[in-house]
C-alpha cells in the first residue's frame, strides 16, 4: 500500500500554504515530514485525513483518490492521525481511552489482540489501566494518543509532533515505543511531522524538509542528517570546522 501526493497545492482560507508538493510512502515506510514552524507540515497531514481540501494536484493511497474520501471513512481505508495536542478524555480510564479506538463490530478477541500490542509497544501503559488519562505524565498521555491510534490496525499512521512539549526523556521513552513500532514487522507506514528533528531522523527511513510549502530537500534520513545544507539551514547544526557548507 502507497502513499503518493503528486504536486499537492492546498489553501487554508485565502492563504495558499502548499504548492506543488509531491512526495510517497511505501508498505511499512516510516517517512518524517522536517522543516520550520508555519511551512506546511501539519497541512499536509490535516489534507490527507481530509480536512482540507487540495487546490490542484493529487494524493491516493492504494490507488485511491484520498482528496474525495470524508474523514469518517478513513479507518475504514487503514489510515489513522494521531493530531498534535493529546486530544484524549482525560477523566476516562486509559483502558477506555483505548477501547476507543478500535472500530465498532471489530470482534473482542481482535480488540484483545491490539490491546496486548499496544501493551509491548508501550509498556507504561499496561501499568494502571484503570487510572483516568488526565492522571497520566505528558509523556505516557502521548504514548496513549499514539497507542489509540494503533488500536484499528491502521496501515497508515498520521503522526504530529509527539514530542511537543516534552522533555528529552519523555521524549526518548515515546520514540522508544515507536522504533517498537518500526522494528514490529507488521505495523503501518508512518508520516511523521517533527520539530525535534535528531529523533526523528534517527527514528525514519526517509525524509522530506519542507519549506513554505515546497519541498526542500529530500532523501534518506541518513542523507538528509549528513546534508551540510539541510543541517546549517533546518536543522540548526553547524558544520564542524573544515567541512564545507557550501
Ligand atoms: N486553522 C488555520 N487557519 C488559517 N491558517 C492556518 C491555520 N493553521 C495554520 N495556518 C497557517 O498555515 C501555515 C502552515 O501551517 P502548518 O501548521 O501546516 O505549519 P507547520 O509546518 O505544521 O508548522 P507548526 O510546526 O508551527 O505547526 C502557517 O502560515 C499557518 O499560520
Amino acid at each position: 500500500m502507497t502513499l503518493v501526493l503528486d504536486s499537492l497545492a492546498v489553501s487554508r482560507g485565502r492563504t495558499a500554504v502548499l504548492h506543488e508538493i509531491s512526495l510517497t510512502a511505501g508498505d511499512g515506510e516510516f517517512v518524517c515530514l522536517l522543516g520550520p514552524n508555519g511551512a506546511g507540515k501539519t497541512t499536509v497531514l490535516d489534507t490527507l485525513a481530509g480536512l482540507l481540501r487540495p487546490r490542484a494536484g493529487t494524493l491516493t493511497w492504494d490507488g485511491a483518490d484520498l482528496a474525495r474520501v470524508p474523514t469518517h471513512r478513513l479507518v475504514s481505508l487503514g489510515i489513522s492521525y494521531a493530531m498534535e495536542g493529546r486530544r484524549l478524555f482525560k477523566r476516562l480510564s486509559v483502558a477506555d481511552n483505548l477501547m476507543l479506538g478500535v472500530p465498532p463490530r471489530t470482534p473482542r478477541t481482535a480488540a484483545a489482540e491490539r490491546l496486548a500490542w499496544v501493551h509491548e509497544l508501550f509498556p507504561a501503559l499496561a501499568e494502571r489501566p484503570g487510572d483516568p488519562a488526565g492522571a497520566l505524565s505528558g509523556g505516557q498521555q502521548q504514548m496513549l494518543v499514539i497507542a489509540q491510534a494503533l488500536m484499528c490496525r491502521p496501515r497508515l499512521l498520521l503522526l504530529d509532533e509527539p514530542s511537543a512539549g516534552l522533555a528529552p526523556r519523555l521524549v526518548a521513552e515515546v520514540f522508544g515505543g515507536l522504533r517498537r513500532l518500526r522494528e514490529d514487522g507488521d505495523g503501518p507506514a508512518v508520516l511523521l511531522v517533527e520539530q525535534d528533528t535528531g529523533d526523528a531522523l534517527a527514528l525514519c527511513d526517509r525524509g522530506y524538509v519542507i519549506d513554505n510549502g515546497r519541498v526542500a530537500f529530500d532523501g534518506t534520513c541518513d542523507d538528509l542528517a549528513d546534508d551540510p545544507r539541510v543541517r546549517a539551514v533546518y536543522l540548526g547544526v553547524t558544520a564542524p570546522a573544515g567541512e564545507d557548507t557550501a
